[in-house]
């Protein structure tokens, strides 16, 4: 087909489904009713050749299947020796797609197993790439698509998700898919990425997750001349309209699915705050970006300060960014700074943000967006820091946050004055250096550049993962390996969620959020203390989301959020954390294949 009638068979495709109303009456199939190749074509009940001989008989499989019977391990060493052929990451990643589209139990004791070489596939960095194509990569769908031309038919949409009942939504409307900018309805892959990691990390069922994007058009002009773009070739909506769309949409979600928790997440900045503010109070909504990275930053803010040598009153600190990540960030350490005893003045004049613009000053004189408000410097005396330099230089800070989406910013001159200033105040202090921006191409400096440029004293932790740094010193000395840290919001969102949907919180308070960071923080063990770690390593994010969603579900009951039944919270106090800590375990989604289960194999 031409370009041009590609073009013409969409826009006939968009301008009809205005008002769609479909009837629901009709139930879909169940697993058990299932035969021969339904079985084998529905990726939740494949259980591709962990079936038993039985199995086979009862389900009509036999002849379908090869004669081999093997465990899900063995399947897993098979996918990954294909995963290990694959030359690129996207080609990585979508073998990986294939596996999920096929045998649902295959790939997350895949990902479970192997979390720290598939992470970086399903999430970033690469996920940032797939969505950057997304439209052209497109097989299948794995989401909702919602755009604004289909808000009559909102609820219709909501119903047409196969399955059970959800019990979590990632929804984006793709405006700043990590620092890539608008990418259009080609940020649903963050949207499918952060729930396969709600899976993998917190054990959700798969079956109950929900991605969705709102398409709302795109301001990205190559995706509007992409002929293979997959949105509505439409720029942005005013944000008024999308506001009243947002509204629909919400109201659509509680009725058809009033338990379901909803994570915002990648909206740009103004909407971020503003839909957050406005949904927070009536649903069971949090916003990732805001909440999740102020929560991870701030465990690992808690345990960096341990080590830096520089006491909690004595830290100033630097943010490149001033967005919703920045400035969630740094009203999560505000509150941290608060609860240890400050005024809430004396917290935030620790805080510098920088933008594009500069220091955030009140005087800049520039009209500041609202959310930059809080954080104004008045102490400038007129004076306006134009660079990161010049703030380091006024500031002498003891941490440097890097949330502005700019690859190498943190300069050579920038991280040794940093170094410089943290030095200044006695022997054997390190300083603090969190380049978090996503993905990989964004980030505000290396591993190795901040080891190299700080004569590795640096406590560092990165958004996207980094490898281990061997510094080659020869002679007697040795090697010297540092271990890196990703700093990213996978360690809060997955427990923070599991644990607003197992108390069966009404809403997301402040409290559970801040509770998740304290959780985090408190979760290492003897080994990542011993190696001078601030978070807990990535094989063991699923212990530590059972460990955030626990003390969110507590935090949930403190709070009068939680709406399950009192006799259990009852019991749980007679019992210890030990009791919540089994209930969380029995919930949670592990695959094993049913002979495995049985010993059998
Ligand atoms: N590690 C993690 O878990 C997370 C990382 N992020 C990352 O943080 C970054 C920012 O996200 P948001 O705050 O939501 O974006 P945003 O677009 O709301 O904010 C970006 C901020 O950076 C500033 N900025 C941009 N270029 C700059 C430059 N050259 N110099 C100084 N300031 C500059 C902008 O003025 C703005 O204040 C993204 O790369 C995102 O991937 C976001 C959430 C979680
Ligand atoms: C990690 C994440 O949420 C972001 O980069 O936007
Ligand atoms: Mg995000």
């Amino acid at each position: 087909m031409k370009l041009a009638s590609l073009d013409q068979h969409r826009g006939y495709a968009q301008d009809h489904y205005s008002e769609v109303k479909q009837d629901h009456e009709t139930e879909p199939m169940e697993e058990s009713e299932a035969s021969g190749y339904q079985v084998i074509r529905e990726p939740l009940w494949n259980k591709g050749l962990s079936f038993t001989p039985e199995q086979r008989v009862a389900k009509n499989l036999t002849g379908l299947l090869p004669h081999a019977m093997e465990s899900l391990e063995t399947q897993c060493a098979r996918a990954m020796k294909m995963i290990q052929s694959r030359q690129t990451n996207i080609d990585k990643y979508l073998y990986l797609s294939t596996v999920k589209g096929q045998n649902v139990d295959l790939f997350y004791r895949l990902l479970m197993d192997n979390i720290r070489e598939l992470m970086p596939l399903v999430y970033t960095p690469t996920i940032g790439d797939v969505c950057l194509q997304y439209s052209t990569l497109y097989t299948r769908p794995e989401a909702l698509y919602i755009s604004i031309k289909q808000r009559k038919s909102i609820r219709t949409m909501l119903r047409n998700w196969p399955g059970p009942e959800p019990e979590i939504c990632v929804v984006t409307d793709g405006s700043r898919i990590l620092g890539l900018g608008d990418l259009g309805v080609n940020g649903v892959g963050i949207s499918i990425g952060k729930l396969a990691l709600y899976t993998a990390a917190a054990g959700i069922h798969p079956a109950k997750t929900l991605p969705i994007v709102l398409d709302t058009g795109t301001n990205n002009e190559s995706n509007l001349r992409d002929p293979f773009y997959l949105g509505l070739r439409q720029k942005r909506v005013p944000v008024d309209v999308q506001q009243d769309f947002m509204d629909e949409f919400m109201a659509a979600v509680k009725d058809v699915y009033p338990n379901m928790v909803v994570q915002f997440e990648d909206f740009d900045s103004e909407k971020a705050f503003n839909y957050l503010d406005r949904y927070r109070h009536n649903y069971r909504a949090f916003n990732d970006d805001i909440q999740g990275t102020g929560a991870v930053v701030l465990a690992g803010y808690i345990n960096a300060v341990n080590l830096s040598g520089v006491p909690l009153a004595e830290q100033r600190l630097v943010f490149m960014g001033a967005g919703s990540a920045g400035v969630g960030v740094a009203k999560q350490l505000v509150e941290y700074y608060t609860r240890r005893g400050l005024s809430e003045k004396e917290a935030r004049d620790k805080f510098y943000l920088v933008d594009t613009k500069g220091l955030v000053t009140m005087d800049r004189g520039d009209r500041l967006a609202e959310h930059k408000k809080y954080f104004a410097r008045t102490d400038n005396a007129g004076h306006q820091f134009r660079t990161l330099e010049e703030v380091i230089e006024y500031v002498k800070p003891s941490a440097l946050v890097g949330l502005a989406a700019t690859f190498g910013i943190f300069t050579e001159s920038i991280i040794r004055g940093l170094k410089a200033s943290v030095d200044a105040g006695g022997l054997g202090r390190r300083p603090i250096l969190f380049p978090l921006s996503n993905p990989l191409t964004k980030a505000e400096c290396t591993f190795e550049q901040a080891v190299q440029w700080t004569d590795g004293s640096v406590v560092f932790a990165s958004g996207s993962p980094f490898s281990s740094f061997t510094l080659k010193i020869g002679g007697e000395a040795g090697d010297i390996t540092y271990h890196p840290n990703q700093g990213n919001n996978v360690y809060v969102f997955p427990g923070l969620g599991l644990g607003a949907i197992l108390a069966k919180a009404t809403r997301i308070t402040d409290e559970m959020v801040y509770t998740s960071a304290a959780a985090l923080a408190g979760s290492l063990n003897a080994e990542e203390v011993h190696m001078g770690l601030i978070y807990p390593k990535i094989d063991r994010v699923r212990e530590a989301s059972i460990t955030v969603a626990r003390e969110v579900m507590k935090a949930a009951r403190r709070d009068g959020v939680s709406e399950l039944p009192e006799s259990l919270w009852v019991e749980w106090e007679e019992w210890g954390d030990v009791a919540l800590t089994n209930y969380i375990k029995r919930r949670v989604y592990n695959p094993t294949s049913f002979e495995e289960a049985k010993g059998r194999l």
